[in-house]
Formats: C-alpha cells, sequence, structure tokens
C-alpha cells in the first residue's frame, strides 16, 4: 500500500455516508400531519436535506401554506422527539461505504463527520449503526454555536484541529458542504448518489464519485 496523501478525511452524513432520507421524511411528514399540513412523498424530501432539520421543516412548512414562527419552536421539538424515536430503522450506509471506511483506516487515515445535523442525532444514528467507534470526532451543526454551520468554515477547521493537523479532505453532497469545503481550502469529493440540490457536476467539487469504491483512488488522484 503506497503512502496515502490525506491524514484526515472529513464526511458530511445526511445523504453522503449514509442514506436518511426515509427516518428524517417519516419523521418530517408525522409533524406535518400534527401541524394539520399535506405530507411528502420520499423522493420530494431529499431535497429539503442538507441544511440541518431545522432548515427541512422550515422549507417544508413554507411549501405546505406557510411558518409561523411563534409555532415553529414547538413543531421543531415534535420533530426531534419523532426523528429520535426513530432514527434508524431504514437509515443506513450508502453501498460500499463499509469497506471504504474500513480501507482508509487501514491506510493509517483518521476518519470525521461533520454534519449540519444536531450533534445528539448524528451521535445516536452512528451509535445505533454500530460507526461510531470509527470516527475521531462527531461534529454538528449546533456543536460550535450559531453562524457556524456548513457552508461556514468553521466546523470544518475544528475538524482538522480535533484530529490533530495534517492534510485533510472533505467528502459532501450538497453546496453546504462544497461550500464549506472551499471555505476551509480543503479539497472536496462530492457523491452523486446523495441528496444534491444541484446536479453533482456542477457542485463545484474537485471529483464526484458515483459508489464508495472510487473514493480512495478519487482522493489520491486529486492530491
Ligand atoms: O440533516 C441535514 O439537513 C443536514 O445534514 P448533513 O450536513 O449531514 O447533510
Ligand atoms: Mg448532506
Amino acid at each position: 500500500m503506497s503512502e496515502f496523501p490525506y491524514a484526515i478525511v472529513g464526511f458530511d452524513l445526511d445523504g453522503t455516508l449514509c442514506d436518511t432520507a426515509y427516518d428524517l421524511g417519516t419523521a418530517l411528514n408525522r409533524t406535518l400531519a400534527f401541524a394539520g399540513r399535506t405530507t411528502f412523498a420520499l423522493p420530494e424530501v431529499r431535497r429539503f436535506i442538507g441544511g440541518g432539520s431545522g432548515q427541512m421543516l422550515r422549507s417544508a412548512l413554507i411549501a405546505t401554506g406557510g411558518c409561523d414562527e411563534e409555532a415553529f419552536p414547538a413543531l421543531q421539538d415534535r420533530l426531534f422527539a419523532y426523528y429520535s424515536e426513530a432514527i434508524a430503522v431504514h437509515s443506513r450506509l450508502f453501498p460500499g461505504g463499509e469497506a471504504m471506511l474500513d480501507d482508509l483506516a487501514a491506510r493509517g487515515v483518521r476518519l470525521a463527520v461533520a454534519t449540519n445535523k444536531r450533534e445528539v442525532f448524528a451521535r445516536q444514528l452512528l451509535e445505533e449503526l454500530g460507526l461510531i467507534g470509527r470516527f475521531a470526532t462527531v461534529i454538528g451543526g449546533d456543536t460550535l454555536g450559531p453562524g457556524t454551520s456548513k457552508p461556514a468554515p468553521d466546523m470544518l477547521r475544528e475538524m482538522v484541529a480535533r484530529c490533530g493537523g495534517g492534510r485533510a479532505a472533505f467528502v459532501g453532497d450538497t453546496t453546504f458542504d462544497i461550500g464549506a469545503a472551499r471555505a476551509a481550502a480543503l479539497p472536496v469529493v462530492a457523491v452523486s448518489f446523495g441528496f444534491h440540490d444541484l446536479p453533482p457536476a456542477d457542485l463545484g467539487a474537485d471529483a464526484v464519485i458515483d459508489h464508495f469504491d472510487e473514493l480512495v483512488p478519487a482522493l489520491a488522484r486529486l492530491a
């Protein structure tokens, strides 16, 4: 095995490492139904995922009749309760994810998660999937405080610091991820199988992969 060029590889969670659309969508639809709104077919929910669950709920409320800011906090709490109850019913790593994580770990790469999901849910999901021990750190959209979630660079800078520094790359699925990586001056790979808010080729990533088998070679080429 030749020397791998990156000491740290960070991953977005929803739509990048894991297909979480079904469980997020179920929690969202239960919340919308409680609020008397129409619900969404799952493929439609995917476009709301990327900016964090609060943004997902707000966008879905606006799309179904409007978002009343006074009622919003209680609805958000309800969404969180529904999601926590059934966070890993259908959510799984995308195909090839486990072998890819094994491969990077065998090369001595430190692995991290930087997600706009709340940290508590990111940890719960990774724990329920038996993956938490693989990551040196897990940083959520609420970990560092207001204004720090992706596309701001803060989470990725913190990720590199927590991993002890060194050459790092990031992997994501939406403009939030590519924007954050650019702002933090990290190379970034986009996954075409995620919940992208733009066509994958238009995200502006340094490379686009269609399967996790392609990640290690793509990172090696980037460097
Ligand atoms: O849940 C979301 O909307 C965002 O999560 P992600 O940053 O892991 O894609
Ligand atoms: Mg994502």
